[in-house]
């Protein structure tokens, strides 16, 4: 390894969750890399990177798989020279009763021997918020804002102490808001409290950007942090203050010439409605028919035919569907496989679309984003401007250029893939 390494080291349970951390380290002017996996040790992109998120696709597999590879992340990282790790995860607490989150949480505090650590999911910038331990997105609470519904973890409760305790073997508490808002000292106070009296995992309440910087002042010297993109909010002014930051604009980027396309995997409300919102405009969109897929159907190459067929204009192609939908496909096949089936899916017509020259990919979904990232064989991501919150334009690193916004499902505004489309042409209007 060579310089003086990074300072912030994120591990992010899933790519588009990657990208929105790292949007927040480039935004408070880190300059970010993010690596699709875990890189080689001497990787060049990492050189002289002051963050480095690694994109794991940890959320849904098995429990001690992603304890697996968020230890080997770590690994890496420590040897990269970060001081400071982040397990970055859901600002909507995705998990199951099993986990993720509790047992990688655990298991990398254990590897870094961290007697107590916080879990701060908040993100006001996109209407996440946590008051007495209870999730809100905007006015709802977590188990009745859709989220209750969501294909692979259903959340089904908005008190987080009682969700992270169910997947954790040490005690949950919670550190809340009037603590918070008297300000860093109260929360060292309450941590170290916490610590005394055997607690492991403190959630920690945050309605605004302010709390979070103040919970960021309170674990400057914390090794691992966990939470959603909003807690890296506050994390570099701690390297600033010591002036260890080389202030360079952290979000430039180059412009990537080439066709462009949507994808959208996603099944969550936001992305139903940007979907929609495409169809209106009667701009042209194909649907994957999951039970076709199912049934081994040629799904795949009618998509690339619809693409084919359209040169002159821009075509989404998605399975998204309305929550009866879709779970009328899962009842049928099951909601592991017909994920797996999409996801699948959607990789090979991403490769078969870049073959054909598409440069610029707008991608909606988390796990879908993943699986395109991995079939596009990119390792890499340069992070650039934010297109909306938590949704960054990056350009790929390695030999072929190709330009990616990945969205998370509920990220963006009704028009997002029409301003993500523009933002990666380089039309900054
Ligand atoms: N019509 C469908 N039927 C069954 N499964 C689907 C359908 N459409 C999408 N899926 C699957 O649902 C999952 C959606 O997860 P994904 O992470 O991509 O989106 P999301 O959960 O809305 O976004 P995020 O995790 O970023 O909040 C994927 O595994 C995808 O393959
Ligand atoms: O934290 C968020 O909301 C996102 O980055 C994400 O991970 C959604 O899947």
């Amino acid at each position: 390894m060579s310089g003086r390494g990074a300072f912030i080291g994120c591990i992010a349970d899933d790519f588009t969750g990657a990208t929105d951390i790292a949007s927040t380290l480039v935004r408070a002017g880190m300059k970010t890399v993010q690596s699709i996996g875990i890189p080689e040790a001497d990787d060049p992109m990492i050189a002289d990177a002051e963050a480095i998120v690694v994109a794991l696709k940890s959320r849904t597999i098995a429990a001690g798989d992603a304890v697996e590879q968020s230890l080997a992340a770590l690994d890496f990282l420590r040897a990269a020279g970060c001081r400071q790790i982040v397990f970055k995860y859901c600002s909507t607490f995705d998990s199951t009763e099993h986990g993720n989150i509790g047992p990688v949480a655990e298991a990398l505090a254990r590897a870094l021997d961290q007697q107590v650590t916080i879990a701060a999911p908040s993100f006001p910038a996109n209407g996440r918020t946590v008051y007495n331990g209870h999730l809100f997105v905007g006015h709802a609470l977590l188990n009745e804002s859709g989220m209750q519904n969501h294909p692979l973890t259903p959340m089904k409760d908005a008190n987080l102490v009682r969700v992270l305790q169910a997947q954790s073997k040490g005690t949950v508490g919670l550190i809340d808001f009037p603590t918070v808002l008297k300000g860093a000292e109260h929360v060292r106070a309450a941590i170290e409290q916490a610590q005394a009296e055997g607690t492991t995992l403190l959630v920690v309440d945050a309605i605004s950007e302010a709390d979070l910087k103040v919970i960021g002042q309170a674990c400057h010297d914390h090794t691992l942090i966990t939470g959603g993109s909003g807690i890296a909010l506050g994390l570099p002014e701690n390297f600033r203050t010591n002036n260890e930051l080389s202030g360079a604009d952290a979000a430039v980027l180059p412009v990537v010439a080439g066709k462009d396309v949507v994808l959208a995997g996603s099944g969550s409300l936001r992305t139903n409605l940007q979907v929609a919102r495409w169809i209106e405009a009667k701009r042209p969109a194909y649907r994957i028919d999951v039970m076709k897929l199912a049934a081994g159907e040629p799904v795949v190459e009618e998509a690339i035919a619809f693409f084919d067929a359209h040169t002159d204009q821009t075509v989404l192609i998605y399975a998204t569907s309305p929550a009866d939908e879709l779970r009328q496909v899962q009842a049928a096949i099951g909601a592991q496989k017909a994920g797996e089936m999409v996801e699948h899916a959607l990789g090979l017509i991403a490769r078969s679309l870049r073959d054909r020259g598409v440069r610029r990919f707008v991608v909606a979904g988390g796990e879908t984003s993943g699986a395109v990232v991995q079939s596009l064989d990119v390792k890499g991501l340069r992070i650039g401007a934010p297109i909306a919150p938590g949704v960054p334009a990056t350009v790929s690193t390695g030999d072929m250029s190709l330009a990616l916004a990945l969205k998370s499902g509920n990220f963006g505004e009704a028009d997002f893939f029409e301003k993500a489309l523009r933002a990666l042409s380089g039309d900054q209007s």
